[in-house]
C-alpha cells in the first residue's frame, strides 16, 4: 500500500518543510500541490523539493503544470478533470512520465484508462477543507462499488483513495481494494508530521 503526500499552504509550515517532514517519516512519493500560486514561486518550490526527493529517492509529481513537471524532469504530473486532458498530456509528455488523472465515477475511471493514466485519485472519501469545489462524496461504499465494477471489466490500473482520510480510516478503506491512500491535512494537523507518518506508513505496511 502506498502513501501519496500532499502539500497544502499552512500557516505553521513551508511547503519544502511540509515535504520534508512526510520523507522523513517515510513516504516516498510526494505532489506539490500550490493552488493559486504564481507559477514563479511553484518552479522555485519545485525545483528545491524535487532535489530533497531525490536524495530519498522519492517519487516527485506536480499538481496541474504539465509544462513545468516537463521543464523541470518530474517524475509526473496529477491532472484533474478541468486540467489539461490526459491524452494531451501524454503526448506532450511521453511515456517516460507518470500522469495520475482524478476520477470520482467509473466512467471517469474508464475515461482516463483509455487515454493511458498511470494511476487513478479517486475521491473525495469525506468532505474537506484541502480543496474546493468537491465532487460527490464517496465514503466506502463508493470505493466498493467503483473498484468492484472496474474488477469486472478486468481495469487494474492502481487506485489512490483521497479526501479528508484520517489514520483511523485506512483499516476500512484497504478492504475496498484500493492500492493506495493520498493524505495532505491530516499529516499537516498532527502534532508530530514526521511520526504521524511514520504511524500511517507502518499502518500501511511499510513500516
Ligand atoms: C492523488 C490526487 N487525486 C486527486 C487530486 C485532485 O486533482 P484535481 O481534481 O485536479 O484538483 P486539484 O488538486 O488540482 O485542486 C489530486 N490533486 N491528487
Ligand atoms: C486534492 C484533493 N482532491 C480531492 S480531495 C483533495 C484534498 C486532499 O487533502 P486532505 O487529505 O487534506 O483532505
Ligand atoms: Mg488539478
Amino acid at each position: 500500500m502506498k502513501l501519496q503526500f500532499i502539500t497544502h499552504f499552512t500557516d505553521r509550515y513551508s511547503y519544502y518543510d511540509s515535504a520534508r517532514m512526510a520523507l522523513e517519516g517515510g513516504c516516498r512519493w510526494i505532489q506539490l500541490r500550490m493552488k493559486e500560486a504564481p507559477i514563479d514561486s511553484i518552479e522555485a518550490e519545485a525545483i528545491r523539493i524535487m532535489k530533497l526527493c531525490r536524495d530519498y529517492k522519492a517519487t516527485f509529481i506536480i499538481d496541474d503544470h504539465v509544462e513545468l513537471a516537463k521543464k523541470l524532469g518530474a517524475d509526473g504530473v496529477h491532472l484533474g478533470l478541468n486540467d489539461m486532458p490526459i491524452a494531451h498530456a501524454r503526448a506532450f509528455l511521453g511515456k517516460n512520465f507518470i500522469i495520475g488523472g482524478t476520477a470520482n465515477t467509473f466512467e471517469n475511471v474508464k475515461r482516463h484508462v483509455d487515454v493511458g493514466a498511470d494511476y487513478i485519485g479517486m475521491g473525495p472519501f469525506r468532505y474537506t477543507t484541502t480543496k474546493k469545489n468537491l465532487s460527490p462524496l464517496l465514503g466506502l461504499e463508493g470505493y466498493s462499488n467503483i473498484l468492484s465494477q472496474m474488477r469486472a471489466e478486468g481495469i487494474s490500473v492502481p487506485v489512490v483513495a483521497i479526501g479528508g482520510i484520517t489514520y483511523e480510516d485506512i483499516g476500512d478503506i484497504i478492504t475496498t481494494g484500493v492500492s493506495g491512500i493520498a493524505l495532505s491535512g491530516t499529516i499537516l494537523r498532527a502534532a508530530n508530521p514526521v511520526t504521524e507518518t511514520a504511524r500511517i506508513m507502518q499502518k500501511l505496511g511499510n513500516g
